[in-house]
């Protein structure tokens, strides 16, 4: 059965829901699992005798094995939990930055590493205070040392449970460098996606994995998979909006979810998302996270009953650099973004808290940081911290920050400092069960082994069942009705906005003033000149602010006000404050509010709907109620074919020629004998690497060196790029997003001026 037929069939079998009394959502399940069970084209008809006693045989051999790999993976899940639960569920890493190049090495910092659990931090007068954590990684630490303590966490997370890891710190600290690394020292998040996909390829189950990934900018949310419009008139992607199920799931409206079969695509689509991240040159880094970025993994597996949760995630989250805005003399802009990552970090630090106190009310609801991890942190949810601090003197004040905010965070030790008895009686056990682990492990690789090698030979001889993503639609019909509607291809942005709400029922759709339209829509709509409506609401300037409301739904949404900055607009007005990259900072600009389900049935009712209307929703909500929120999950092919028409990819800067600002300056030099050119654009370096691509001729310029105007990146004269132009073009040859600006480099030729720019190509032609 191709994948094309169980389609078809999940539309018909959809089709029929309803026509007669019994055709209902148990019939469906039913018809489902028959389909499954079904034998297959290929295993039917003219196959020859032979055959069919071998794969019968192969079958017979591999059953008692699966049972066995299944009891071991259960046993592993087990004892690795028991190690996690001893461990804590919420475990505190700290990481000490080494000095950079640049910095004053021959002064000793306040902080000394002890031993890999403690450190101490030098005070005044000849004083010190001592911080123990779950685990100190000192300045000479390598990015393996760090992988291998969080490797637990990812084996969890095939094991069906939720985890988050966060890199928390002052700016400047080393986060970024933890959770992204470069080519060389790549980080967490490329390491976790190899990890996952390796393991899961060692299962004996198949993983449907998605990628996601968002920043939270001043407060609000934004895909960062999602083209962003930088002109007033392109249109604006559609809103994302935090929906929560009965049983306390969250799920991202609109939040584009890619299926990702392999490392490669995975890693695509996280250095495409890490170049639409919001960073800005501040006093303390060039390159500083003005954000939240976060990555959501997901995994599913059905039929496989050991896992804790058939569908579970991981989020990867570099958390904006907490700031003290009296040191970094932050204003404007700044001064906003800097209060909005010190409000949400104190909020996470509340909510970790409240969780390890096991507090009645966790305060999940005071930022959109804890909302969108509400279900991933807590209950048995695998949390890893990992506090950055810098070993320089004068970032002392930033360092007992950190440490007290970690402290914190691991608050359930306090008070309870266990005895050298007690915790060598644990470490023995921790030690035991870490053997138990290793021992499993070998014994599940050799049976995995052998289940592959029948397996491959019983591929030879017949298919297996249904593939994934049949099974994904046929449980999709099963669970919650109408089969996804994958077929994006004829959608664009404006569309989208439209295209998903249809599928919800009414109450969980947005409202009027909850949907920001799209700019083509607005002006569909309105008929106005969408640059004088966006203006007119692009007057506020604020961060998000959330209202705790009381959830009586069965299927309650956050109500929240979100306000911020229409960053199109600002990118017009060339203000020196203004220099985030905050290539996607479309955002809300309206009032959002989501409905709460009755409350939108009764208006729907008092809207003169008919009986039979409202009956339906009813149906519908009550089908809903299982699952709010259903994710849609895009092929990696159907999310470029969205926006294959776009004239060129504004959020997107091509890696090599990273330009969103005024070049005030620009040197040249040769690296390994190959000409590069880095121009200072106000403050920010970019590196021009013309061994990658000779796209740099005179001809080619990028609006921006033309234009005295601001953050326009579109190139003059070449090809507009696509989505694809870009993804096909990213090589897996490096980790690292935009060029990485070293710190305190000097510029040879300074120059005021755009005319004087000259840009060599790789045979040194200006
Ligand atoms: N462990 C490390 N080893 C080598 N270099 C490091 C390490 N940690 C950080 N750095 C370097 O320090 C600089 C700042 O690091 P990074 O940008 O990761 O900080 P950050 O905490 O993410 O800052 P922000 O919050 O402002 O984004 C970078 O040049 C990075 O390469």
């Amino acid at each position: 059965m191709n994948s094309k037929k169980s389609h078809n069939l999940a539309e018909t079998i959809h089709s029929l829901l309803g026509f007669k009394s019994h055709l209902n959502s148990t019939w469906v399940k039913s018809v489902c699992d028959i389909i499954k069970n079904l034998p297959h084209e290929g295993s039917t008809g003219n196959k020859c005798e032979g055959s069919a006693t071998d794969s019968s045989k192969i079958k017979e051999e591999l059953a008692p094995l699966n049972d066995c790999l299944n009891q071991l993976n259960m046993q592993r899940r087990q004892v690795l939990n028991d190690l996690l639960d001893l461990k804590g569920n919420i475990r505190v890493f700290c990481r000490v930055r080494p000095f950079t190049s640049g910095e004053n090495l021959e002064r000793l910092g306040p902080v000394v590493a002890l031993d890999t659990g403690s450190l101490l931090l030098k005070l005044a007068d000849n004083k010190s205070k001592r911080y123990t954590f779950d685990k100190v990684f000192h300045p000479g630490s390598s990015q393996d040392g760090v992988f291998s303590e969080v490797e637990p966490v990812i084996k969890s997370v095939l094991d069906g449970y939720n985890a988050c890891i966060f890199a928390y710190g002052q700016t400047g600290t080393g986060k970024t460098f933890t959770m992204e690394g470069t080519s060389d020292s790549p980080g967490i998040v490329p390491r976790t996606i190899e990890a996952l996909f390796k393991q899961s390829a060692e299962s004996n189950h198949t993983f449907l994995v998605t990628f996601s990934m968002l920043e939270i900018y001043l407060g609000n949310l934004k895909d960062l998979l999602v083209p962003q419009p930088m002109r007033p008139t392109d249109p604006l992607p559609p809103c994302l909006s935090i929906q929560s199920d009965p049983k306390g799931g969250i799920e991202i409206e609109n939040l584009v979810t890619i299926q990702v079969s392999d490392f490669n695509q995975a890693l695509k689509l996280y250095r495409l998302g890490c170049r639409l991240r919001s960073t800005a040159s501040t006093n303390s880094n060039t390159t500083s996270s003005r954000s939240h970025c976060m990555i959501r993994i997901s995994i599913t597996c059905f039929n496989a009953p050991e896992r804790r949760r058939e569908t579970n995630k991981i989020w990867l989250v570099d958390l904006g650099g907490s700031e003290r805005v009296m040191k970094t003399k932050a204003w404007g802009r700044r001064l906003d973004e800097g209060k909005a990552i010190n409000l949400s970090l104190s909020a996470l630090g509340d909510v970790i808290n409240a969780l390890q106190r096991n507090k009645n009310h966790i305060p999940y609801r005071n930022s959109k940081l804890t909302q969108v991890l509400k279900d991933s942190l807590g209950e048995d949810s695998k949390t890893l911290m990992l506090v950055h601090v810098s070993p320089k003197e004068e970032d002392l004040c930033e360092t007992i920050c950190s440490l007290n905010f970690a402290t914190r965070v691991k608050s359930v030790h306090l008070g309870h400092e266990e005895s050298n008895e007690v915790r060598s009686h644990k470490e023995a056990v921790m030690k035991n069960l870490q053997q138990k682990i290793e021992k499993i492990e070998d014994e599940r690789q050799h049976i995995g082994r052998k289940i592959k090698r029948l397996k491959d030979k019983l591929e030879g001889l017949t298919r297996t069942g249904l593939s994934l993503e049949e099974q994904v639609q046929l449980s999709q019909l099963s669970t919650e009705g109408p089969p996804p509607d994958l077929d994006f291809t004829k959608n664009r942005i404006g569309n989208v906005i439209t295209a998903l709400p249809s599928q919800l029922p009414r109450f969980m759709r947005s409202t009027i003033c909850s949907r920001r339209k799209s700019g083509m829509e607005h002006q569909r709509s309105v008929g106005r000149d969408p640059v004088h409506s966006r203006r007119r609401q692009s007057s506020q300037r604020a961060e998000s602010v959330t209202f705790p409301v009381k959830d009586n739904s069965e299927c309650n949404s956050d109500r929240s006000i979100s306000r911020s900055t229409c960053a199109a607009e600002l990118n017009m007005k060339a203000s020196i404050d203004n220099d985030t990259v905050y290539s996607q900072d479309i955002s809300e600009f309206d009032i959002k509010m989501v409905v709460f389900p009755e409350q939108d049935i009764s208006q729907v009712t008092s809207n003169h709907q008919t009986t039979a209307q409202v009956s339906h929703l009813e149906k519908n909500r009550s089908r809903k109620s299982n699952k709010c929120y259903s994710t849609k999950i895009l092929k990696v092919d159907q999310w470029l074919d969205l926006y294959k028409s776009e004239p060129s990819i504004s959020g997107y800067a091509p890696r090599n020629n990273w330009v969103l600002d005024i070049p005030i300056s620009e040197k040249k030099h040769r690296t390994n004998g190959l000409k590069k050119t880095e121009i200072l654009w106000n403050e920010k370096v970019s590196t021009y690497d013309f061994a990658r691509q000779r796209i740099h001729s005179k001809k080619e310029k990028w609006a921006t060196l033309e234009v005295a105007g601001r953050s326009v990146s579109e190139r003059v004269g070449a090809k507009p790029l696509t989505l694809r132009d870009l993804f096909v073009e990213e090589s897996i040859s490096s980790f690292i997003s935009p060029p990485h600006a070293t710190r305190g480099e000097t510029t040879e030729h300074p120059q005021d001026s755009l005319d004087g720019l000259l840009i060599e190509d790789k045979q040194g032609n200006k």
